[in-house]
């Protein structure tokens, strides 16, 4: 057994979980790309999936390789009676064209597993996600799963959320969005935070999620501080919907590496 990413999931910080068990060695001396090793990723999450069982399905570049291999499955009869709870429009889009059979919280509100990417992992398993903007769905499903797997390169290991100098998105309701936005930056001022309003490319257009808000992504120049309050104090401002820190809410966390695959439980 060898324990994975050390100064992560082996630190002192991380005493709450059990080691990680590297399942599968990367093939020496293959250099994967990093789409590659998503799919690695995804593709163990997978092997958790049984025939039956009400499944939320995540959004992103790395969700989109475990859901094309649950349709596989499908296809090939090794897997039977999926239902999938997609976590945005495109996820459902592909999971239609791919015949998955899909449902919602409200005919289940209770999902037995969720498998989704992340955009930054720490040692206690908090993710930020959103950096694809689906961050509230993804919530409202994976806070729903009895299981949340979160599949991951290695790049996404961080030592503490926020600190990559990459975006922290909050999702927003439009009216008067400069305003939330700089209610944000107040909130972090002592972390030197700057919030922006997401465009789409170009266009300089607002970007609008599945939700018809608007995405903040805030960036910090030095750590947020305690994360529960940090997540308590932005909810607290009226014109916020949710943000992307996902706090104690991955059950698994499977990242394919160069050395490996390493699963890792809470
Ligand atoms: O809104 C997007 C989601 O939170 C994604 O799961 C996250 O951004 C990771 O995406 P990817 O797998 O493409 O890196």
């Amino acid at each position: 057994m060898a324990i994975a990413y050390p100064h992560f999931f082996g630190s002192e910080k991380a005493k709450n979980l059990k080691p990680s068990l590297m399942v599968t060695p990367t093939p020496s001396p293959v250099i994967l790309s990093q789409d590659e090793l998503k799919k690695i990723a995804a593709y163990k999450a997978v092997e958790f999936v049984e025939s039956g069982m009400v499944l939320g399905l995540g959004t992103g570049s790395t969700a989109k390789h475990a859901i094309d291999r649950i349709a596989e499955l499908l296809r090939i009869g090794q897997l039977k009676n999926i239902v999938g709870i997609p976590t945005s429009s495109i996820t459902h889009e592909q999971a239609v064209s791919l015949g998955i059979p899909l449902s919602d919280l409200n005919a289940h509100p209770i999902l037995d597993l969720a498998i989704d990417g992340a955009d930054e992992v720490d040692s206690q398993m908090n993710l930020v996600k959103g950096r694809g903007g689906s961050l509230l769905r993804e919530k409202m499903v994976e806070a729903a799963s009895k299981k949340f797997i979160v599949i991951v390169d290695e790049s996404k290991l961080v030592s503490h959320l926020g600190g990559t100098g990459l975006a922290m998105p909050v999702e927003i309701v439009p009216f008067c969005w400069e305003f939330t936005l700089r209610r944000l930056e107040m909130l972090f001022i002592e972390a030197g935070c700057v919030g922006k309003l997401r465009v789409v490319g170009e266009s300089g257009e607002p970007y609008v999620s599945d939700n018809g808000n608007y995405i903040i992504d805030l960036y910090f120049k030095s750590d947020m501080g305690d994360l529960k309050e940090a997540s308590d104090a932005i909810l607290r401002l009226a014109g916020v919907v949710e943000h992307g820190m996902f706090l104690d809410m991955a059950t698994t966390v499977i990242v394919a590496g160069k050395l490996g695959v390493f699963v890792t439980n809470k």
